[in-house]
């Protein structure tokens, strides 16, 4: 049997993040020093291994409705400037430490606006953050600003990413709850992002099906679906393993469009039962545009090298499969082809030659 990556391997990989959500990837023990300094008294509990465990735990509710009852503990603590540079500067860092090496790291402006902060405030605190701690650790961490799709302010977040973009925003989403807020809600916000020529994932696809990646793709031109699980519902697989795509997911093969996949997060919302039935290992083998992505670091108890390592225990993948879903990630990315391809070619294919060649 050919030798298999460890977790510890995995680590030292240069790895690529595109689905990523700031607000949910605080570390426990900052959500109880800023709890304490913002006097933000909600929190079920005042230890740090405990609270840990409670969000992991709060988050296995089988409903992404329940899923995201979690995040007012977070988001109730980053109402602050000093609160947002320093969840920021530790999302970079805890990133590097995992051995990311370029990530997109989405929150929602918008909420965090209840402490008196302008959005323009919360964009430039976030960025600072992650200047600060990208400074000498070997990563590049990029902005999405996500409107929340039950509210109706998508158009002043679309023209708040157009503002900054070219200082560290690289890009725009919706979250939120899906079922009953299609995409096409916010129609105006992506029709003025094509215009200004800028780019924006949607999240499509996880609690709910089809009809939310149709909207998203064919109504609202996204670039990149966040999870887009779904999709397998448009697939039909044959008892011999042959699969017959319908027109929805043979588009999103043929155009390349890539799955911001996040296996954890889907098995904890209910959107996957199983991560030997997760639908990436079907969507890897007809090669859609994949990438592998952590989405809530704090409530999935997760990383990027972790989904990595869990995903070579069920599937049995090697070096090679965890570069593609690696390279896929970054010609996926939203910053300029130049910059993607000197990042692929000079630090993702040498980075996974050396483990290769060790191995
Ligand atoms: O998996 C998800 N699906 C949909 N919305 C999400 C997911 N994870 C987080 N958020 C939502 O995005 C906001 C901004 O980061 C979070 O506050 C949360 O409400
Ligand atoms: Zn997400």
């Amino acid at each position: 049997m050919t030798h298999q990556p460890t977790l510890d391997e995995i680590r030292k990989a240069p790895k690529v993040l595109l689905h990523d959500h700031l607000d949910g990837g605080v570390r426990p023990e900052t959500v109880i020093d800023l709890a304490r300094e913002t006097g933000y008294d909600g929190l079920p509990t005042g230890d740090v291994e405990e609270l840990r465990a409670w969000f992991r735990e709060a988050s296995d509710s089988g409903s992404l409705e329940r899923y995201l009852e979690t995040f007012a503990h977070t988001v109730g603590v980053m109402q602050t400037r000093a609160a947002l540079v320093r969840v920021a500067a530790e999302c970079a860092e805890d990133l590097a430490d995992d051995g990311v090496v370029y990530a997109e790291v989405r929150y929602a402006p918008e909420l965090h606006t209840s402490g008196g902060l302008s959005l323009d405030q919360v964009v430039e605190a976030v960025l600072e953050g992650f200047r600060q701690g990208s400074e000498g650790r070997g990563i590049r961490v990029g902005a999405l600003l996500t409107a929340m799709r039950h509210q109706a302010r998508s158009m002043e977040i679309a023209e708040l990413a157009v503002r900054y973009r070219d200082v560290g925003v690289v890009g725009f989403d919706i979250a939120g709850a899906e079922a009953g807020y299609p995409p096409t809600r916010h129609l105006d916000a992506f029709e003025y992002l094509q215009r200004e020529n800028a780019h924006f994932t949607i999240h499509a696809g996880e609690g709910f099906g089809l009809p939310s990646i149709w909207q998203a793709i064919q109504w609202c031109g996204a670039d990149r679906l966040g999870h887009g699980v779904r999709i397998i519902d448009d697939i039909q697989v044959a008892e011999d393993g042959t699969a017959k795509l319908g027109r929805l997911a043979a588009y999103v093969r043929d155009k390349r469009i890539p799955l911001e996949m996040c296996p954890t997060s889907n098995l904890q919302t209910g959107a996957a039962t199983s991560l030997a039935e997760h639908p990436i290992g079907l969507l890897r083998r007809l090669y859609f545009r994949v990438t592998v992505n952590t989405d809530n670091r704090l409530m999935s108890d997760t990383s990027v090298s972790r989904e990595f390592a869990r995903l070579v225990e069920t599937f049995g993948y090697g070096w090679d499969d965890l570069q593609w879903f690696t390279v896929n990630a970054m010609k996926s990315a939203f910053i300029p082809f130049d910059e993607r391809l000197a990042l692929i070619n000079g630090v993702i294919k040498p980075g996974f030659a050396q483990l290769k060649w060790q191995a």
